[in-house]
Formats: structure tokens, C-alpha cells, sequence
């Protein structure tokens, strides 16, 4: 049989979708930049799943080799997931491209992002590779180690369409014929509302992101954000409405419950990729405008974001030593300053900046 590629063994790439192949006896070649995560891999031979709220047992994970971008050989792959983060998708495309054989070749991206598979097509170039999107709602976390966290969400959906009728082998990845736009629904729903508990969250001081969803202020803020974007996602691709109020009591429910541990750090993980203009937070924002909706929550979280300081995001730390509040809203949200969300969000930042200076003082 042909063989099954994940790039990127992090928490998505080994924790659910390697569970997915693991749960249907699938044999994993996991490829990683991470020589020392490589390394781990083959040494120890497998890791373990951990459910939260213990749902189910533990799950071990073993039938896979790793391997770095110089040491993997894509003679008779079939089958690929990407698992990277959306920022480092053209550097995995940079690396596949020379790679890939001339025989027809599927790639699923599995990431929270605009238009992932379209950024890896651009790069790639080559008629013989079919690149779907897939939507991740399992949410996988690590405490550094090999071993996973993670919940027991049961699917992949990925678009059909863009399979061009193959069918992949793996009973837990799912396409879906009318696909559409449901990677945009899911980030304007789901990841917009995680970055509102996120951001505010961590404007409250929070670290715990259970604690933070579960704040009453916060609460309050997030339901009114739903209640406009739900408005706002039905008017510009047609949902039912119920159906997409039902869409987004579920991340809710899943946002509040206390059993996913999870911190704030790693939700407001990268807010320079979370801020780009078609991203979760820009995205809804420009819809919320089109549509005369109110968007001071968006706005607010917006500047939370801008505000926002976490050690270990170093790049994060760059971006804001090397340029103003206006000048990010301008390079990475693709704002103009005449926009009025240009200048909403601003007036939030530099409100939350001095509430986060005087907790400090
Ligand atoms: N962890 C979660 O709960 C969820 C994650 N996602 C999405 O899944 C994607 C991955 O997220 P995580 O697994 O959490 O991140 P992660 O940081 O745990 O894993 C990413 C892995 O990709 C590797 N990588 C980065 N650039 C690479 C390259 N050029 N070539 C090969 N490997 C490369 C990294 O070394 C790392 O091992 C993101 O797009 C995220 O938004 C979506 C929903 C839930
Ligand atoms: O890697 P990102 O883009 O921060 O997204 C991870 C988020 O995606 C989610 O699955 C939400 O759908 C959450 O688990 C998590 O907050």
C-alpha cells in the first residue's frame, strides 16, 4: 500500500490526526523541521493520548517512523496532512515541491487558517497534487513532552471538492461534498470567540482559559459577539440561522467546560498570524462592519491582541519593538487609517495598555 505522510508532528499532526490513522491500523511517516522532536520519536517508538475528562482510556500511538525534511522520501506517498501552522505553509510547500513525484498525490491541510490550501497550491504548482482544507475541531495540548492531551473528537471533514473524487483510506477523515465555505465559518465562530475569551481573558489576568471563558464579564461580551456574527455569517453565506446559533452554542459549550485543561498562552498563541486581514478576528470584524453590526467586541479584542505580551513569543516581541500600534494595524491587519475600525481598535489597545501598566505599578 502507498504511504501516508503527516508534516508537522505537533499536537494536531500527532495527537489527533495521528490518532485518526493509529484508531484505523495505518502505518505513519511523520516528517518534522524539529530534528530534536525526529529524534524523540524514534527513540521512545510511541506516545500516549490522554482524553480529557478520562472519556475514554488512554490511547497509545506506535505504528509510525519520523523523519526531517533531509531524511524523508516521498517516492509512493499518497496521502498527505500538513499540520504546521498557516504561517509556515509556503516553507512546506518550498520543501514538498521538489520532493513529490509525477503520480497523482492528495494533500489535506489541517490548519486554523485562511485559505490554506490555495497558499499551498501557489507554491507547489504541479497539476498531479490535489490539496484539500480540512476543519480541526479536536483540541490537542502538550506539556512538552511526546505525550498528547487531547479530546475525543471522532472526525476530519475535509472538502470533497477539492479531492477530485479520491476518497482517502482513513475511516476517520470525512469529505464532504458541499464544503463551501466552512474552514471561514469555523474561524469566524469558533477561533474568533476563543480569541475573545483569549485576549480579554489575559487583560483579566487570567492564565487558566477555562477560568477566563467562564468569567461572567466575559461571558456577557462573547454572547454579544456571537449573537452579531451569527447574524452576519447567515446574511453573507446563507446559513440557517438556527443551524448556525446551534454551530456556535457548541464551541461555547466546549470553550466553558472545565475538563479541557488549557492555558491562555496557548490559545493567544502568535497573535501576529491571529491579526492578519482574512484571519479570525480582522475577517469577522470587516463582515460586522459591512453589515452595520456593532463591532466594539471585535474591536476590543483587536486591541487586547495589540497589547498583549506573553514570554516565548518572540517574534510577537519584535514585531512590537520594531513598529507603533498603527503601523502593525496597517502592515499586519491591512487596515487603512481612515477605516473606522482603524482607529476603534486603537482607542481600545491604548485603553487596555494602561490598565495592564497600572496592574503593574
Ligand atoms: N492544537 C490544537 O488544539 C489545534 C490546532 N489547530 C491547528 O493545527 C495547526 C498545528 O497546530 P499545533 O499542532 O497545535 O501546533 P504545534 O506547534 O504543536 O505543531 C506544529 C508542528 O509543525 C512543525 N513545523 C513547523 N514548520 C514546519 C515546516 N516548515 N516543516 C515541517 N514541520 C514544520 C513544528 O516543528 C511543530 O512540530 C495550526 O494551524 C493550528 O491552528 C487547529 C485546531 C486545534
Ligand atoms: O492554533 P490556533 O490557531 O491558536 O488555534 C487553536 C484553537 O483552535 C481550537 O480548536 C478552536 O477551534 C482551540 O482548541 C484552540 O483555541
Amino acid at each position: 500500500m502507498s504511504k501516508i505522510a503527516v508534516i508537522g508532528a505537533g499536537k494536531t499532526g500527532r495527537g489527533f490526526v495521528g490518532r485518526l490513522l493509529t484508531e484505523d491500523h495505518l502505518e505513519i511517516m511523520f516528517v518534522d523541521k524539529d530534528a530534536k522532536l525526529v529524534r524523540e520519536l524514534n527513540d521512545k517508538g510511541n506516545f500516549q493520548i490522554t482524553f480529557f475528562g478520562d472519556v475514554r482510556p488512554k490511547f497509545i500511538v506506535d505504528h509510525y517512523h519520523a523523519y526531517t525534511w533531509e531524511e524523508a522520501d516521498f517516492s509512493d506517498v499518497e496521502l498527505i496532512f500538513v499540520s504546521v501552522g498557516g504561517s509556515n505553509l509556503e516553507a512546506v510547500g518550498e520543501s514538498l515541491r521538489g520532493k513529490l513525484e509525477d503520480t497523482p498525490c492528495y494533500i489535506i491541510t489541517c490548519e486554523n487558517a485562511s485559505r490554506p490550501s490555495e497558499t499551498l497550491r501557489s507554491v507547489i504548482g504541479k497539476e498531479n497534487v490535489s490539496i484539500s482544507e480540512a476543519t480541526v475541531f479536536c483540541t490537542t495540548t502538550s506539556d512538552g513532552g511526546l505525550d498528547i492531551y487531547s479530546e475525543n473528537y471522532p472526525y476530519l471533514q475535509c472538502d470533497a471538492q477539492l479531492l477530485n473524487g479520491y476518497i482517502p483510506p482513513v475511516k476517520g477523515v470525512k469529505p464532504i461534498d458541499h464544503f463551501g465555505n466552512f474552514l471561514t465559518r469555523k474561524l469566524f465562530t469558533y477561533n474568533a470567540a476563543s480569541c475573545v475569551i483569549a485576549y480579554l481573558g489575559y487583560i483579566r489576568g487570567y492564565t487558566d482559559y477555562g477560568e477566563a471563558a467562564n468569567d461572567p464579564e466575559i461571558l456577557k461580551l462573547l454572547d454579544k459577539n456571537y449573537a452579531a456574527t451569527n447574524r452576519v455569517l447567515c446574511l453573507e453565506f446563507g446559513y440557517d440561522e438556527k443551524d448556525q446559533q446551534e454551530f456556535a452554542a457548541l464551541s461555547r459549550a466546549k470553550f466553558c467546560d472545565r475538563t479541557i485543561a488549557d492555558t491562555i498562552a496557548r490559545n493567544a498563541r502568535e497573535p501576529q498570524r491571529k491579526l492578519t486581514s482574512n484571519e479570525r478576528v480582522i475577517g469577522p470584524l470587516k463582515l460586522l462592519q459591512k453589515y452595520g453590526e456593532d463591532t466594539a467586541v471585535l474591536e476590543m479584542t483587536a486591541g487586547a491582541m495589540l497589547v498583549y505580551d506573553q514570554e516565548g513569543e518572540e517574534e510577537w516581541r519584535r514585531i512590537k519593538a520594531e513598529n507603533s500600534y498603527e503601523e502593525i494595524l496597517e502592515k499586519i491587519c491591512g487596515l487603512e487609517k481612515t477605516d473606522p475600525l482603524f482607529e476603534g481598535i486603537l482607542k481600545y489597545a491604548r485603553q487596555l495598555c494602561g490598565r495592564i501598566e497600572e496592574k503593574r505599578d
